[in-house]
């Protein structure tokens, strides 16, 4: 993995001692948990070289001032390596640091997610990183810990690693937020308070992206009811287009894709042009009306309609709650990897006449859903993190009467959230079927 020959280091890893020797962000309060790892600058000139001097090839000091502290800008540990000339012509072509937040840092998606991101293999090998880890009070033990493996990987595009409680301050300057950290539902807890809790969150995180994001973030909310949760992010942050917000609805199309390919008998590459319709709940819409297989219509090459509009449906809307029966836990490693899809379909072109289902602001939508919502539509992308919807896909009576199922059970979840999205007084009737989240049964 390692691009560079590297020259052994002088000291040990920051994380490896004691965390008062951590990285601390100079203008931050060590109350506020936030701390931050280093990398040396990207060389600038054909000949210059990552180095550090003896001096810099130390510890981190923080000192304390008032109360405040502050660091001196040394480099340490794995971060203090000289390059070799390779490694230097490499990093020469490097695109400039982007920065990407994660919340629910410590959690079990994010433990898979955060080891792709710092590879390479979601925004490519030119592209060198920023992680900006958002955990809790409950977390920040557990998110040294992630930092510490982040570090023991020797990712040589993860430039910078910090983490923090404070959305206000990870949320700076991002350009990626993927917002996975949500309170699971547990047992005997109504739809209701889940969405009350969580859409709390996201209200709160909305602002902070609001007041300190990159004006252009993309917003990738992954944490459930995630449809609903991001359009309250999105209704707390005005000035930051609606349509850099999208609900992650495409472990659904993986999960769909993969039961067509199992019944045609086809490997899964094969299937293109999936489409899940609404929310991430089991009201989702897996479309096989417009799926193709080989290029050829689904319905074409399955025969069998009763299995389509039955146990294909159904297999795809209660994947994630069988899985929790065998696992015993909900999807991790799958959700991660279908969130690099999410991001990767955003920042590479769609390959032509295929497209991608994403959780998007319908305002403005060709298909005649409920304005105001985040709703899973088929997209394309130039590549350039912007989309835009597909606009002919064919819908029949039997894809518009689930469709509208799923609308009305967001329109039901809005209602509930009124409160969080400035629309008044919340109320929630979320009708005697709980179909709330995949993952449950
Ligand atoms: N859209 C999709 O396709 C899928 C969505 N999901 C959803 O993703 C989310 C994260 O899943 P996963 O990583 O497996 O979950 P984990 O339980 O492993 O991690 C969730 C994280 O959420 C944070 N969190 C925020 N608020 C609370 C709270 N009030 N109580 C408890 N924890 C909280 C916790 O971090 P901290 O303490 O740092 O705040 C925790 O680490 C869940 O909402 C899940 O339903 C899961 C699979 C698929
Ligand atoms: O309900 C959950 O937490 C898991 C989930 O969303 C899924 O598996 O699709």
């Amino acid at each position: 993995m390692a691009m560079a020959e590297l020259s052994t280091p002088k000291t040990t890893s920051p994380f490896l001692q004691s965390s008062s020797r951590l990285r601390l962000s100079s203008k931050l309060h060590l109350s506020n948990h936030f701390r931050h790892l280093l990398l040396p600058p990207l060389p600038t000139t054909p000949n210059s070289k990552i180095s550090c001097s003896v001096s810099q090839n130390q510890a981190p000091v923080a000192a304390q001032e008032n109360g405040l502290v502050k660091t001196k800008k040394e480099c340490y540990g794995v971060f203090c390596l000289t390059y070799d000339l390779k490694a230097e012509e490499e990093t020469k072509s490097w695109k400039k640091l982007i920065n990407i937040a994660v919340s629910g840092a410590a959690g079990m998606i994010s433990n898979h997610l955060l080891f792709k991101l710092a590879s390479g293999e979601v925004f490519g090998p030119d592209q060198p990183i920023a992680l900006k880890l958002l955990g809790s009070e409950r977390s920040i033990q557990a998110l040294e810990g992630v930092a510490m493996e982040l570090e023991d990987s020797l990712f040589p595009l993860l430039r910078e690693v910090d983490i923090g409680t404070d959305p206000y301050e990870v949320f700076q300057d991002v350009e990626w937020a993927l917002l996975i950290g949500a309170k699971p539902r547990g047992p005997g807890m109504e739809r209701a308070a889940l969405l009350d809790i969580n859409g709390q969150i996201f209200a709160d995180q909305g602002k902070a992206l609001n007041a300190v994001a990159s004006p252009n973030v993309k917003v990738l909310v992954v944490g459930n009811p995630c449809n609903t949760n991001a359009l309250i992010c999105l209704k707390n942050a005005p000035n930051i287009p609606a349509k850099n917000f999208h609900a992650l609805t495409r472990l659904d199309e993986n999960r769909a894709k993969c039961q067509l390919a199992l019944k045609a008998g086809v490997f899964y590459d094969k299937v293109s042009n999936m489409t899940i319709w609404g929310n991430h709940s089991t009201t989702q819409v897996p479309d096989f009306l417009n799926a193709r297989i080989n290029g050829v219509p689904v319905k074409e090459v399955i025969t069998d309609h009763k299995w389509l509009e039955e146990g294909f449906t159904e297999s795809v809307q209660k994947r994630g709650g069988l899985l929790i029966q065998k696992w015993g836990r909900s999807s991790a490693a799958s959700t991660a990897v279908s969130i690099v899809d999410a991001i990767k379909s955003l920042v590479t072109p769609t390959p032509e006449g295929d497209w991608f289902s994403t959780g998007v602001y319908t305002n403005g939508n060709p298909y005649g859903i409920a304005e105001d919502l985040v709703f899973s539509m088929p997209c394309r992308s130039k590549g350039d993190g912007d989309y835009e919807l597909v606009k002919d896909v064919e819908i029949d009576d039997y894809l518009r009467k689930r469709i509208a199922k799923s609308e009305a059970e967001l329109l039901a979840e809005k209602k509930c959230v009124a409160h969080l999205t400035g629309e008044g007084i919340a109320f929630c009737d979320l009708g005697p079927v709980d179909t709330m989240l995949p993952g449950e049964v």
